[in-house]
């Protein structure tokens, strides 16, 4: 368990629950809709937004957040999000977004407070990258992209 601190927008609603684990065992602790203006929008079929949540957070350092679409959404919906999953970097000071689009083929509407993501706290391990005269030999070599199933 790590804890994450998390400070809300200036405008935005205080009575909107904070990010949570809806069960014991759950991975992802569900985001919530922050509109300013207490409202919604609809999302065409085919149409991105960026939903506020309303918060800012601080990741401790060697972890990240990931925002990951929702399946209940996803499939009876078609609520997707296009950089799924999403990076919250640990150093990231700024207001959380989430990017929805509606896959679907019906206009979807999201309102105030409605649970339209959920957050994934992972480790972080940073990589050395050191330019090589060449890489080691494998059985696959480059053979990717499907190359398996060529066989
Ligand atoms: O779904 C998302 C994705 C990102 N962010 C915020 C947190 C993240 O730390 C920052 C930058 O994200 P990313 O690195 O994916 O964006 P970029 O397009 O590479 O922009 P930048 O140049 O600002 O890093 O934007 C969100 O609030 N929601």
């Amino acid at each position: 368990m790590v804890a994450i601190r998390v400070i809300h927008d200036t405008e935005a609603d205080r009575d909107v629950p904070l990010p949570g684990y809806e069960t014991p065992g759950a991975a992802g602790a569900d985001l919530r809709a922050n509109f300013p203006d207490r409202g919604g929008i609809e999302l065409a079929p085919g149409a991105r937004a960026l939903v506020p949540t309303g918060l800012r957070i601080e990741i401790p350092d060697g972890y990240e957040v990931q925002i990951r679409p929702r399946s209940g959404l996803a499939l009876k919906h078609g609520i997707t999000l296009p950089n799924s999953p999403g990076t919250i970097d640990s150093d990231y000071r700024g207001p959380l977004g989430v990017i929805v689009m509606n896959a679907g083929s019906e206009p979807f509407r999201i309102a105030h407070g409605d649970r339209i993501a959920q957050m994934v706290v992972a480790p972080v391990v940073q990589a050395r990258f050191e330019l090589a005269g060449d890489l080691s030999e494998t059985a696959r070599g480059a053979g990717g992209f499907g190359s398996t199933g060529r066989r």
